[in-house]
């Protein structure tokens, strides 16, 4: 019932467990005095048919502190409760989105909408299983115990009745518990299908319209829906039933101690005191136990949200990230890639097949390749996205002293298709390249990538709003911008990823003018599916079905390679085509 890994989340935060179980406590305590001192003064008016002005200032007096000690109590335990699990759920969150960025994307085994979920939804169902769940656990204990002392303090026998229902409700807790798993499992496995879906289709939801398929994928999205709404019935139909069960057992049972108790009054056996304390009490025995079952099932919640977000916690970091200690400060100026190969799981084809081939600063290297030919994948293993390829990469500094890919890591800077511009100024956009940079440098890095002009035009110059990722630039001012941004980064090595593949002209041409320029104090690879773009480049790398089949310049490659003559006549007749 108490899930141990969770409970050493609390750390120090156990001490608001105490106070609430605390509070609670003193709620019952001044509960039974209240009782205690209701009872006295109704069975003095029965017999005497008055009540004596010690007994009259007692009832008042006790009330008045019941009141102000609940109140307090009150106070302490929304205080408690609020501290329990506020600073437990900031560290799961933060330890989720470390983690998330410390795995590779091979090996995430929760997309990114799983992880929202679990950990928006998920963490917050964790406040019930440590605010309210686990004291109730505790206060249980304590409140039967102290209820029981006061019972058998009246009536032995009936006391002893009720403390014998008492394992019955935890005994139904366990038991529900094995059908709640599964029923649990399937609920957020829905819930997280639902969610994924709903994003994806969100996302495309401009294709779908384009295609026509949005009301296809509509009706796949009700059936889904549909099918988690048939999951969350039945989660509430257990859980309705399951409080049935309870309040049988925490009802009957009082109800099977009342009735002792009046047949001990009819009998002589307790007083008309005992009698009525008896029957106020015995609701209170129980009521924590019945509330226990019901805070189980939200908690039950928790536990199977925190289940995963553990496994998830758990899994294996990437090579990456694993490394400790210092890094290595050294410059690469020389990448060497030895017979590597690739493939993205363990019975798909290889992506990679034996590649070998070494980049140096002040070099420029054109990559191309048929569509799937494993140009991207080699830049997905050069910047971690995926790792454990077979054969070896590594770098050289200019000392010739050997640096490890996880140490170069954090000199490669990648841009293509997926790089993102934020909802921000282009000043903002660009400090992400290089936080310190000054406005003067910002516009020499525009002027780089001959976006200058276009910023200079823009009334708010620097601080021009560009909508996310760019919505209200061309297609080559945003590539441009997202360049400018890697320039600022200052990195040893660059990869460009397609980053002319959808630019006009103009764009172009400012694009591989800066990535030319850059190549002069940089490792710069150049991936791309047009081959004029790379004429000019130092070095030109072919690839094919994963494989580096040719490497040379422009010229060299021009008169002797068979690959590179139709790759020139296919572009030829592309362009003459007008593509
Ligand atoms: N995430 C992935 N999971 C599984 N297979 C992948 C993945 N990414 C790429 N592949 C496969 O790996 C092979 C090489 O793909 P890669 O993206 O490296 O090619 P590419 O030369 O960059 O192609 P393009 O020019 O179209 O971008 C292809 O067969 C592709 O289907």
């Amino acid at each position: 019932m108490i899930n141990k890994q969770l409970m050493n989340l609390l750390q120090d935060d156990k001490k608001y467990i105490v106070g609430i179980v605390l509070s609670k406590w003193g709620t019952l305590l001044a509960n039974i005095a209240t009782v205690s001192v209701v009872c006295m003064t109704l069975a003095q008016y029965y017999t005497e048919k008055k009540v004596s002005p010690l007994m009259m200032i007692s009832f008042v007096g006790v009330i008045i502190v019941s009141l102000i000690i609940k109140s307090l109590a009150n106070n302490w335990q929304s205080h408690c409760t609020h501290f329990a699990s506020s600073r437990l759920r900031l560290d799961v969150r933060t330890a989720v989105l470390t983690k998330s960025l410390e795995v590779d994307v091979s090996q995430q085994s929760l997309n990114d909408t799983e992880l929202t979920q679990l950990s928006v939804e998920g963490v917050e169902q964790l406040e019930h299983y440590f605010s309210r769940f686990i004291p109730q656990v505790f206060y249980c204990l304590l409140s039967s115990l102290t209820v029981f002392f006061v019972l058998a303090f009246m009536y032995i026998k009936p006391a002893i009745i009720l403390l014998l229902c008492i394992p019955l409700i935890p005994l139904s807790i366990m038991a529900i518990m094995k059908i709640a798993k599964k029923i649990l499992g399937e609920y957020w496995d829905g819930y997280l299908i639902l969610g994924e879906q709903f994003y994806e289709n969100l996302m495309g939801l401009t294709t779908l319209k384009v295609f026509s398929q949005d009301k296809f994928k509509q009706r796949e999205m009700d059936k889904r829906a549909e099918s988690f709404r048939q999951a969350t019935m039945n989660l509430l139909k257990m859980q309705l039933n399951s409080l049935i069960v309870m309040d049988i057992i925490a009802y009957g049972g009082a109800a099977v101690g009342i009735v002792i108790a009046l047949s001990g009054y009819v009998n002589g056996v307790v007083s008309l005191t005992q009698m009525l304390m008896f029957i106020l009490l015995a609701a209170e025995f129980f009521i924590p136990l019945r509330q226990l079952g019901s805070f189980f099932h939200v908690a039950m919640n928790g536990i199977s949200a925190s289940k995963r977000l553990f496994d998830y916690l758990d899994s294996p970091n990437s090579s990456f990230a694993e490394q400790t200690g210092e890094k290595n400060a050294a410059i690469p100026t020389l990448l060497e890639i030895e017979q590597v190969s690739f493939s993205y799981a363990d019975d798909e084809e290889y992506a990679l097949k034996k590649v070998s081939a070494s980049f140096e600063r002040g070099h420029i290297y054109g990559i191309i390749g048929q569509s799937g030919s494993g140009k991207s994948t080699l830049s997905k293993l050069l910047t971690g996205e995926y790792t454990t390829p077979l054969g070896a990469i590594t770098g050289y500094d200019a000392y010739h002293n050997v640096i490890s890919l996880s140490d170069m890591q954090d000199d490669i800077i990648v841009v293509n298709q997926k790089s993102y511009l934020f909802e921000g100024t282009i000043k903002d956009n660009l400090l992400m390249g290089n936080a310190l940079a000054t406005d003067e440098e910002l516009w020499q890095v525009l002027n780089r990538v001959k976006m200058m002009s276009f910023v200079k035009e823009q009334p708010e110059q620097l601080n021009y709003v560009i909508q996310s990722n760019g919505k209200n630039l061309s297609g080559g001012q945003r590539q441009r911008l997202l360049i400018a941004r890697a320039l600022l980064a200052n990195k040893a090595i660059y990869i460009f990823d397609e980053v002319t593949s959808s630019v006009d002209s103009e764009s172009e041409k400012a694009i591989l003018e800066a990535v030319t320029q850059l190549a002069k104090t940089a490792i710069v690879l150049f991936i791309s599916h047009r081959l004029y773009t790379v004429k000019e480049m130092d070095t030109i790398l072919i690839f094919d079905d994963g494989s580096l089949v040719e490497k040379g310049t422009h010229d060299g490659l021009e008169k002797q390679s068979v690959i590179y003559k139709n790759f020139l006549k296919s572009e030829k007749d592309l362009l003459e085509e007008g593509f």
